[in-house]
């Protein structure tokens, strides 16, 4: 799939239209000028979701009450698509073709994959940005899982209201026979989710191109809050959360929520089997991070015909020039990608230059347009400062 066209109104600081080539598209301009916000429309696009924030009231322009955003893409089969998303009053409508859809059809149009500053949180924030990243994943190969997400989602909610109203008033104890019914749904849904991350996780450590950034050491493994080796298999989760639920009763109630599922498991990653999180530099930590990203889209790859589009953020601050090179080289064939930048001067075979200014396209070339070098100094004075968050060239050494 490939983006043909993506245009915006009302949504942060963008306006217009801007046209995507196949392979290499570089959007450039100066800090602030909205290249990032192009991204987010993008990313909301195909996911429903900002990298950015969970507040759609921030997603729209200051003092704009409504905000709409297009996307237009191309099949391999020919076959072209058009998503529209309105949002307003904390509301969101998507369309297809322009018709309104469930989320399950509406997730498989776009396949996104994104890599920049607002992801580290994967590594090196809450176990909860880790089972996102996980199911962020599952869901690029099988929208269709958003169901099980949703409703173990509703069901833990329901289970937890019930478990509140219980420990504050004594007296509604007799609603606890409805306990055994959604904890019931809360195995049968956990179970669904637990195999379907483990074995996600499983694939996803043996597609990881460990070799592209000097990643050897890194490994993932799933880790089930109810036991740490739990075995990806249904039988053998369905019987853990069973006895832990049944073990757990009284301290559930003790605390008035639910203290036993997969929504209190986590992703490990590691390094010669210690926490990058913990133990890794910051270095380290975007390196993990950019092969866990590009071991999703190699994953994908595995399953789908379809090259998936990749979203990199603020190329320069990133990455050091070196890896920059190698990554570029490494996406050419793989996804049709779309990086952000400061400094232009530093991709080399891009198919379309993008050129932004308060949010809006200034100018557009393709093919071998040469981008002025060095147009941005107050930029290049930020980068430098924060140079020592690169990615250093000599990687994991
Ligand atoms: N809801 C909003 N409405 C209008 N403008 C907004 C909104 N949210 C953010 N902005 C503006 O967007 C701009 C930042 O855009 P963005 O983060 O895309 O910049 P950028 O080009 O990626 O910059 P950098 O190179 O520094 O990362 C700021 O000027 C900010 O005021």
């Amino acid at each position: 799939m490939e983006i043909t066209s993506v245009t915006v109104d009302g949504f942060r600081n963008l306006a217009g239209t801007l046209s995507a080539a196949p392979g290499l598209n570089v959007l450039w301009g100066g800090n602030g000028q909205g290249k990032t916000n192009w991204l987010e429309a993008i990313y909301l696009l195909a996911t429903t979701k900002s990298f950015r924030t969970h507040q759609p009231q921030e997603l729209m322009a200051f003092g704009a009450a409504a905000a709409h955003l297009r996307l237009e893409l191309q099949r391999r089969t020919g076959s072209s698509v058009t998503l529209d998303m309105h949002l307003e009053a904390g509301r969101k409508v998507m369309l297809v073709n322009g018709k309104r859809a469930a989320l399950r059809d509406y997730l498989g149009q776009l396949v996104v994959f994104a890599y920049g500053r607002e992801a580290l949180d994967v590594v090196c924030g809450e176990p909860e940005q880790r089972r996102r990243f996980l199911d962020r994943g599952i869901l690029s190969l099988k929208p269709a899982y958003v169901q099980t997400l949703l409703d173990y989602a509703r069901v833990l909610k329901q289970k937890n209201a019930l478990l509140r109203v219980v420990a504050e008033r004594p007296e509604h104890r007799d609603w606890l026979d409805s306990l055994d019914a959604w904890n019931a749904q809360l195995v049968e849904l956990g179970t669904e989710l637990h195999v379907e991350r483990a074995r996600y996780a499983e694939q996803l450590d043996a597609h990881l191109e460990r070799q592209l950034f000097g990643a050897e050491r890194v490994a993932i493994r799933y880790v089930s809050s109810l036991e740490p080796d739990l075995p990806p298999t249904a039988e053998a989760f369905r019987a853990a959360m069973t006895e832990r639920l049944a073990r757990r009763r009284a301290a559930e109630l003790a605390v008035g929520h639910a203290l036993v599922g997969p929504h209190r498991d986590d992703l490990a990653i590691l390094m010669d089997g210690r926490e990058v999180a913990r133990f890794g530099s910051a270095g380290q930590q975007r390196s993990t991070l950019l092969v866990l990203t590009l071991g999703q889209l190699a994953l994908y790859r595995a399953h789908c015909a379809e090259p998936p589009v990749f979203l990199l953020d603020d190329l320069d601050a990133e990455l050091d020039p070196r890896r920059i090179t190698t990554l570029l080289a490494y996406l050419e064939d793989k996804a049709q990608t779309l990086v952000t930048t400061t400094k232009p001067g530093l991709v080399r075979g891009a198919a379309r230059w993008l050129e932004l200014r308060a949010g809006r396209l200034v100018s557009a070339h393709d093919g071998d347009y040469q981008p002025p070098a060095d147009v941005f100094p107050e930029a290049c004075l930020e980068t430098q400062t924060s140079a020592a968050g690169l990615i250093p060239a000599d990687g994991f050494g």
